[in-house]
């Protein structure tokens, strides 16, 4: 297991792949952890450093007491990358992961090169919304919105298999502090004006059955940056890299050759 002890927090997190090959670094949404890459990482091309982490208040990283802030956040994962010794990363991000994502790319240029921003947005949600999302995290706890979470995840078919129980159990087992602290860092952002000043190779991945950030959505963030290339994966919600992982791979991989990532 690793465990990188950053100004105090434990982050937990992966490195696999060539240690010497280009780095790759997945960041994952509010409610799962580093496992959500999983069925994607075997169908990545050789040659890669692939870093997965668990965000705080996810997984098996430190809670913190909340709300978080997405500086935070952001902060958490530029921490790890220069604690690995990390530049020049394409970026993954999914969800809040996303956001995290356009957060360090502004930040910090040197350690993102590319950016791949799934099934996200500069902004997700209202402020109201996140408010209520908080309320009933702490008043009634995960399980108790766990059903309409699920459904905005996966598409009826995948609800049907013997792994969605697996998804389940991972929502219904975080944090309810690290859950709540990062509803929260989402309410507060919006990277509409930072995220349109980016200039770097930018692909958009939705889902279109995706209840929480619909393609249209998606799109709209994607298109502020020029140059960038937006795909759709049809059947699939807001987890794509686990609910179609195969199509997942073949739309990153070909955005990887094409960036000149290996
Ligand atoms: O829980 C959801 O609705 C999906 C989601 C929104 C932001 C995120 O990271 O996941």
């Amino acid at each position: 297991m690793r465990i990188a002890k950053l100004d105090g927090l434990n982050v937990h997190y992966t490195d696999e792949g060539d240690p010497n090959g280009a780095p790759i670094v997945f960041a994952n949404s509010l409610g799962t952890d580093l496992r959500l890459w999983d069925d994607l990482v075997p169908l990545l091309p050789a040659g890669l450093r692939i870093i997965r982490y668990d965000k705080r208040g996810h997984g098996l990283t430190d809670t913190t007491p909340g709300p978080y802030s997405m500086g935070t956040l952001v902060r958490d994962a530029e921490m790890l990358l220069d604690h690995l010794g990390v530049k020049d990363a394409l970026f993954v991000g999914l969800s809040i992961g996303g956001m995290i994502a356009q957060g360090l790319a502004v930040k910090r240029l040197d350690l993102v090169r590319a950016l791949v921003i799934s099934n996200s947005a500069a902004k997700i949600g209202t402020a109201d919304m996140w408010a209520e999302r908080v309320r009933a995290t702490r008043e009634d706890g995960i399980e108790s919105m766990a059903d309409a979470v699920l459904q905005r995840w996966f598409g009826k078919a995948f609800r049907e298999t013997d792994a969605f129980a697996g998804w389940r159990n991972m929502l219904i087992n975080q944090s309810v502090e690290g859950y709540a602290g990062c509803c929260s860092a989402i309410s507060g952002t919006d990277f509409y004006t930072p995220t349109s000043g980016l200039r770097l190779p930018l692909l958009g991945i939705a889902g279109s059955e995706d209840g929480s950030t619909p393609p249209d959505l998606v799109r709209e963030t994607i298109d502020l940056v020029p140059g960038s290339r937006f795909e759709l994966i049809r059947g699939a919600g807001h987890l794509p890299c686990a609910e179609k992982p195969e199509e997942y791979a073949r739309i990153l991989n070909t955005f990887i050759k094409e960036t000149g990532h290996v």
